[in-house]
């Protein structure tokens, strides 16, 4: 397993850093699909304006699938929707099939779509030796309560789950949400984590030392082949 920590500036110069990086790794792969699971909240927000602002022309995006690592369930123009914050601020700027974009519909039932998900993604994505579906990208972000995707800790059975989404439930708010469990979090060929802020600091020194508190933040459990933080100073303050 391979982990590195790249420590930038700030927020602004994590994106800058993660996007020259992706663009150059798409450059890499040989297949014709690549697919790259999206995450939520903010911190990827400049990312996706970056990416529509420097790379529109710069990536060939029809050869990337983009699936999400979690999605809450609410329509698609809700202001909490993961889909639509990266489709104002990405999808609708540059050229993408929308065969590409494998949006979670939040606005479904949750059991009927986490079944509905779960299938799309095996018929997009390939699967490996042990029928886990293995994207070639996941982008993941960590909450202040060290949840990642929507694996929070009061459900941390998900990181063991033998499906491939679960119905997760927001522990403050009773939002239902839809995330990939853990298995094919750690089954990705690539994980890159995005975290920025001063609030984070102290839990992600644990996850990354794997001091103090680490087992019981989702986010210590995520360990594919090769993994990725990038950090704002402020994130880094404890490490
Ligand atoms: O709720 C969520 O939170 C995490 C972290 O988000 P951030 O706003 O602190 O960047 C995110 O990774 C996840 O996708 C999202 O649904």
């Amino acid at each position: 397993m391979s982990i590195e920590t790249k420590t930038l500036a700030d927020p602004s110069s994590v994106a800058a850093a993660f996007a020259a990086d992706f663009a150059a790794w798409v450059e890499t792969q040989g297949q014709d699909k690549i697919t790259v699971a999206l995450s939520g909240g903010s911190t990827p927000k400049m990312l996706f304006e970056l990416w529509a602002s420097e790379y529109a022309d710069k990536i060939d995006w029809s050869r990337i699938h983009f699936f999400w690592g979690d999605e809450r369930c609410v329509d698609p123009d809700d202001s909490e929707s993961n889909y639509g914050v990266a489709k104002t601020l990405f999808f609708d700027k540059i050229q993408i099939a929308e065969d590409n974009v494998h949006r979670v519909h939040g606005e479904s039932d949750p059991d009927d779509e986490r079944l509905r998900y779960e299938n799309e993604i095996y018929n997009h994505v390939e699967i490996d030796e042990n029928a886990i579906p293995q994207f070639d990208l996941v982008i993941l972000g960590m909450g202040t309560d060290g949840h990642t995707a929507s694996i929070f800790p009061h459900q941390s059975q998900f990181l063991k789950s033998v499906q491939v989404c679960e119905v997760a439930i927001h522990p403050e708010t009773a939002q239902k949400r839809i995330t990939l469990t853990g298995p094919v979090l750690n089954g990705a060929k690539k994980v890159a984590f995005l975290i920025t802020g001063e609030e984070k600091a102290d839990v992600l020194a644990q996850v990354i030392n794997k001091t103090g508190e680490f087992e019981s933040f989702p986010a210590s459990h995520i360990e594919p082949e090769n993994l990725t933080f990038y950090v704002d100073q402020a994130a880094a303050k404890s490490l």
